[in-house]
């Protein structure tokens, strides 16, 4: 049971406790809430019940936004988190959890991307939860992806230099790492080192991360072939998964992307 006291400081508050950043943070950040915003707004409705909530820094304003759809729309639904981050926020916003393993079916999923392409297909891991995130993405009728204009690209491999996050069980990382520089055409596949601790981050699930950076173009091929390396566990790539995709841009619009293949931007209402 997580201790309803301890609170994780959402990015926007850190942002707001660095004032020499928060010039160019600023606009990133209310991208990313008009992308949250537009998103619940279009796709959380009163009908759906079980809701997958995605991790990073565009999910904290996903919350928001369906707690301000009040307590009685709240009441009867249940949220699935994608990792420990997601996890606090149901818990911090006093919305009822519930894990993929009771809720065989989700209704809708909503997450954060760190690339997605003109087809939807995603690069995730950042926060390296993509191994829970693609469970409980897969499990949804549903899977909406939010993200700041940054992510926006014509193909994988072309915004987001670290590359495509690959989860590897820790025995196995020299190995997968020596064949993804050798054999797989990334010889700069690095191990994530963490940033406030010694030694690489630790995935929820007791993993190691490795940042595979591909040529655009690359990378939907090696994708399959990497995910059957002895020792990998998940792949960072969401092929053909995601409904639509909702950019915040920096004018105060959302540009959408759909599965389609329709492209609409719109203004975003009065959302504060
Ligand atoms: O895949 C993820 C975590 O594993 C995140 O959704 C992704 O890194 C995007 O994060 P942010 O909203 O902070 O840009």
């Amino acid at each position: 049971m997580i201790p309803q006291t301890f609170s994780a400081i959402p990015q926007s508050n850190i942002a707001a406790k660095k004032p020499e950043a928060l010039k160019p943070l600023a606009a990133i950040e209310s991208s990313k809430r008009l992308a949250a915003y537009t998103a619940v707004d279009h796709h959380i409705k009163p009908e759906h019940r079980i809701i997958g909530i995605g991790s990073g820094s565009t999910v904290p304003y996903v919350v928001d936004r369906i707690v301000q759809q009040g307590v009685e729309a709240n009441k009867d639904r249940v949220f699935v988190p994608t990792g420990f981050q997601s996890k606090q926020l149901i818990v911090n916003a006093g919305l009822t959890l519930g894990d993929v393993d009771e809720y065989l079916s989700i209704d809708v999923t909503i997450d954060g991307a760190d690339e997605v392409d003109r087809n939807l297909n995603c690069i995730k891991g950042g926060g390296a939860c993509h191994l829970r995130e693609k469970v409980i993405a897969e499990a949804a009728e549903t899977f909406i992806v939010v993200a700041d204009y940054r992510k926006n690209a014509e193909s994988l491999g072309t915004n987001y230099p670290p590359g495509v996050p690959i989860e590897v069980v820790p025995f196995a990382y020299v190995k997968i790492l020596n064949t993804l520089r050798k054999t797989f055409g990334s010889p700069n596949a690095a191990l994530r080192m963490a940033v406030k601790k010694a030694g690489p981050v630790v995935t929820d699930n007791g993993n190691f991360v490795i940042d595979a950076p591909f040529e655009p173009g690359q990378l939907q091929d090696p994708a399959t072939q990497i995910k059957l390396l002895t020792g990998v566990v998940e792949v960072g790539l969401f092929c053909n998964m995601a409904k639509a995709a909702y950019f915040g841009n920096e004018d105060g619009t959302v540009t959408i992307h759909r599965a389609d293949g329709t492209v609409e931007q719109i203004a975003a209402g009065a959302q504060e």
